[in-house]
C-alpha cells in the first residue's frame, strides 16, 4: 500500500483485511449519548473512541455525518474522531453531501484534507464537483438515489422517454469517473433501483445507506452495491445506539459483527 493508491484501491485491501463490507456510520446525535459520557469535554468524541475501539475489526470504513458535528465542540469531536479512526488503520468517508459554484467548491473540497472520500450531491452539475472529481486519490460518493421517503419525489422522475433522474445521474456519473475515484450512494430501501443502477454503472461502487433502522434490504444491497467486491454497505443507529448504559460499546461491537456475518452470507 502506497500514499499514490486510489481510495477505491485502499479500501479494498480494508475490506479484505476485515472480510467486510460494513460501513459504520458516525452519527452521534447528543440526546442519545450514554448518561455517564454527557459531562466530557468532548462527549461525542468520547463517545466515537468507545464506539472504534468495540466496532473497528469489523469495519470496512466508518462514515461520520457531518450533520451531527456542526458546531465548534463537533469539529473538534469530528477531528479527534478521524484521527482515531485512522490510526486504527480505517478508512474514512465524511457524510458531507457538498457542492457548489466552482468558486466556493474549491473550498469544500478541502474537506478532503482530512477525510478519505466525501458524499456530493449532483444538483449544480460537473463544475460544482470538479474540485472533488481532482483529487485522484480520495473517493467522491455521488448521491444517486437516496434512502428517504422522498428520494422518489425529484429522483425517480422521468426526464427524458423511459429514463428516470437517478439513472441520467448514475450514467453521468460513470463519465466523471476519468479518475477511477467516483462512487454512487444509492440505498438499500429502494432495491429496485438499486438493482437498476448497478446494470446502468457495472464498474462503480456503491454506497449503500439505509439497512438497520431504516428498513432496506440487506440482500439487494450486497447484490448490487459491489462493483468487484468493493462497495459499502452503511448502518449507523443500528450500531452505535444498539445498546444503552456503560455497556453500550459492548452491543455496538456485537452488532456490527452481526452485520458483518449477515451481509457475509451474501456477498
Ligand atoms: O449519504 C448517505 O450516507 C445517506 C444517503 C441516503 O440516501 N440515506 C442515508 O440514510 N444516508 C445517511 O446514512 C446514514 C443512515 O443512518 P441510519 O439510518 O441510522 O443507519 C445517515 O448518516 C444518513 O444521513
Amino acid at each position: 500500500m502506497t500514499a499514490s493508491d486510489g481510495f477505491f484501491d485502499r479500501l479494498r485491501a480494508r475490506i479484505d483485511s476485515v472480510d467486510s463490507v460494513v460501513s459504520i456510520g458516525l452519527d452521534p446525535d447528543p440526546k442519545r449519548l450514554p448518561e455517564h459520557l454527557r459531562d466530557r469535554d468532548l462527549p461525542r468524541w468520547a463517545f466515537n473512541r468507545r464506539i472504534i475501539d468495540a466496532t473497528h475489526e469489523y469495519a470496512a470504513c466508518y462514515k461520520p455525518n457531518a450533520a451531527f458535528y456542526e458546531d465548534a465542540d463537533g469539529w473538534r469531536a469530528l477531528r479527534e474522531t478521524i484521527a482515531y479512526a485512522e490510526g486504527k488503520g480505517v478508512p474514512v468517508l465524511l457524510d458531507a453531501k457538498r457542492a457548489d459554484i466552482g468558486n466556493t467548491a474549491r473550498q469544500y473540497a478541502g474537506l478532503l484534507d482530512h477525510a478519505d472520500a466525501i458524499t456530493v450531491n449532483p444538483y449544480m452539475g460537473r463544475d460544482s464537483l470538479e474540485p472533488f472529481l481532482s483529487r485522484a486519490d480520495r473517493g467522491v460518493f455521488v448521491l444517486c438515489r437516496t434512502s428517504n421517503p422522498g428520494g422518489a419525489d425529484f429522483q425517480n422522475l422521468e426526464v427524458a422517454p423511459g429514463k428516470r433522474l437517478f439513472e441520467y445521474v448514475a450514467q453521468r456519473a460513470g463519465e466523471w469517473n476519468e479518475r477511477g475515484n467516483v462512487g454512487l450512494v444509492v440505498g438499500a430501501t429502494a432495491p429496485e433501483e438499486l438493482e437498476r443502477v448497478r446494470e446502468l454503472v457495472p464498474d462503480l461502487p456503491f454506497l449503500v445507506p439505509g439497512v438497520g433502522a431504516q428498513g432496506g434490504d440487506a440482500e439487494a444491497a450486497v447484490e448490487f452495491g459491489l462493483a468487484d467486491g468493493v462497495g459499502l454497505v452503511n448502518s449507523s443507529r443500528g450500531i452505535i445506539f444498539a445498546g444503552e448504559g456503560e455497556s453500550f460499546d459492548r452491543a455496538a461491537g456485537q452488532a456490527a459483527k452481526r452485520l458483518k456475518e449477515r451481509l457475509n452470507r451474501y456477498r
